[in-house]
């Protein structure tokens, strides 16, 4: 007798979160896909219309792959995220065919299921990955037994941004292809861009490209110039924060030329790999649901039947990732350690004395954008860091500043992602709390960007600061902050308490804030 039994049994894979009813069997390689897509008559997806597509198609679609049902060992589905007709269409015909053919049900996470199935079909290992779909929109990256969000829409997902300037058009769902196309003949034409650390929103950007009076080529072309601009920036801070070389693009947007040469040029700069997986494994497909569902059942999870219900709001990273053995993240050499080091943004040179700060231009994005994105955020932080000095911020004192440069004090002491512990990060909360209590947004607070000495925490990097006494800034600017922490340490709560106890000393608005924070953590997940 062998030691291993060969196996030959299938996964059975049922997606139907959305918009594409699909089947797929798969083995040890993909062994058959079969899908029907649901094509609104007219405007965009409706929830119960694509939930009675699905169940008119349903019998269909797996008979089609169904063709030996002896060697099915599992069923698998998509759990959630998406649409609640759906979900439950497409779970209900999973518990039947589990119980039918007396195999196994597997609960797919739908985020998590565009993730491994682009990893098998580019052979990546351990990439950052943009996530691009109708619905969502993050970057991803496997941290200890979990794919961590570093960052995300806080409003709608890109798809759904592109599909819905499109209707204002009247021009045909999906609306992503069409743009595209018309993109080809535009031109540049300014747009809000919106970018806080490393999440991201678009309903400015698609408010102010359905007002726009220019020609529709023009507002096509810096829609998509400007939206991409914004996820191609968030991976490479996300790439640059994580210690990682590799780019994996996911999810229906993905499949955009435009975005693809963005990202791809973004990663030639910084000597990462992208890689993006052919078109029938980008958008919605049943393979990438019976693929995970496969590497699942050989790490032995199943669903019993009763826990199976749908999960409209289900989360990447409450995913366990027990396929995934390696400890994930290695620190890259952060830029303020000494000499010359290359962040996501800047090139920053640490002197004796000094430490001078110069934004590098960006090839990815378009030159208008790239200028003004250089210039606005040089003058931004120099300006900004100065005012929160006054307000008691530690901050590096400002001794010269050009177009794109910043000559500052060089701050020698302890970046603050290598010493997270509790009384750091309740110096950290100090520090924001002057900088909230000042009317100050930083924009970017990352435990990458304060550097803590003589008992105090610098804030550094005020290069996507604000002024704004709003409330909603801050909950965004904590919330981020929280992420980063959660995304990197193993005492999050401990640290979370600490960081509160230190920002509440100082700020009598703490409360309001904190309480914001967390509404934006509820909102920004699933819209
Ligand atoms: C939860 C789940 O159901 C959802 N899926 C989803 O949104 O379908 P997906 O196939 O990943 O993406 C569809 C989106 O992808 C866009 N899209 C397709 N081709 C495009 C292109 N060439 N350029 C831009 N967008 C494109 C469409 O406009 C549409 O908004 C998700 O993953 O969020
Ligand atoms: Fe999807």
């Amino acid at each position: 007798m062998p030691d291993v039994m060969p196996d030959d049994g299938l996964v059975l894979g049922l997606e139907g979160t959305a918009w594409n009813l699909s089947a797929a069997l798969f083995g040890e390689d993909l062994v058959a896909l079969h899908s029907s897509p649901y094509v609104p008559p007219k405007g965009g997806i409706h929830p119960r219309e694509a939930a009675q597509h699905h169940a008119s198609v349903m019998k269909e679609v797996v008979s089609r792959v169904l063709t030996e049902p002896e060697r099915i060992k599992a069923v698998a589905f998509s759990q959630g995220p998406g649409l609640g007709p759906s979900l439950r269409t497409v779970a209900t015909a999973a518990r039947a065919l589990s119980i039918a053919l007396d195999v196994p049900l597997v609960g797919v996470n739908h985020c998590v299921a565009h993730v491994e199935i682009g990893r098998w079909a580019t052979g990546f290992s351990d990439p950052i990955v943009l996530y691009a779909s109708g619905a969502n929109t993050q970057v991803l990256g496997y941290l200890n037994g979990r794919y961590r969000i570093f960052g995300e829409t806080l409003d709608i997902g890109l798809g759904n941004a592109l599909d819905k300037f499109a209707r204002s058009h009247d021009l045909p769902h999906p609306g992503g292809p069409v743009i595209e196309t018309l993109a080809r003949q535009g031109n540049y034409i300014e747009f809000p861009y919106t970018v806080k650390g490393m999440d991201l929103a678009f309903s400015g950007l698609v408010s102010a490209a359905q007002e726009s009076s220019a020609p529709l080529e023009d507002v096509c072309f810096s829609l998509q110039e400007t939206a991409f601009a914004m996820c191609v920036e968030v991976t490479e801070r996300a790439l640059a924060h994580a210690g990682k070389n590799e780019v994996l693009l996911v999810g229906g947007v993905g499949a955009n030329g435009r975005l693809q040469e963005m990202l791809q040029v973004m990663c030639e700069d910084r000597g990462a790999s992208f890689a993006v997986p052919e078109r029938t494994y980008l958008g919605d497909n049943g393979a990438m649901i019976a693929y995970t569902g496969k590497i699942m059942l050989e790490h032995g999870v199943v669903l019993p039947l009763e826990e199976s219900q749908i999960r409209p709001g289900y989360r990447a990273d409450e995913v366990e990732v027990v396929w995934r053995t390696e400890p994930g993240e290695v620190f890259p050499i952060g830029p303020h350690e000494g000499g010359v080091a290359r962040g996501a943004e800047a090139v920053v040179e640490i002197g004796e004395e000094n430490v001078v700060k110069r934004r590098i231009g960006k090839r990815y994005r378009n030159p208008a954008l790239d200028r003004r994105l250089i210039v606005e955020r040089t003058r931004a932080e120099a300006r900004l860091m100065a005012t929160a000095r006054r307000a008691g911020v530690p901050t590096p004192v400002i001794r010269d500043i050009t177009a794109d440069t910043i000559v500052m004090e060089r701050v020698e002491g302890e970046v603050l992602k290598y010493v997270t512990t509790p009384e750091t990060i309740r110096l950290a909360g100090e520090a924001v709390g002057r900088l909230h209590g000042a009317g100050i947004i930083h924009g970017d607070l990352t435990t990458s960007n304060m550097i803590v000495r003589d008992g105090q925490c610098v804030l550094i990097d005020f290069g996507l600061a604000s002024t704004s006494s709003e409330i909603e800034g801050r909950g965004v600017d904590l919330h981020v902050f929280f992420q980063t922490l959660e995304s990197t340490t193993e005492n999050f709560e401990e640290l979370k308490e600490a960081f509160m106890r230190g920002y509440a000393s100082v700020f009598p608005g703490a409360d309001e804030a904190l309480a914001r924070e967390h509404e934006v953590e509820l909102r920004g997940r699933y819209l």
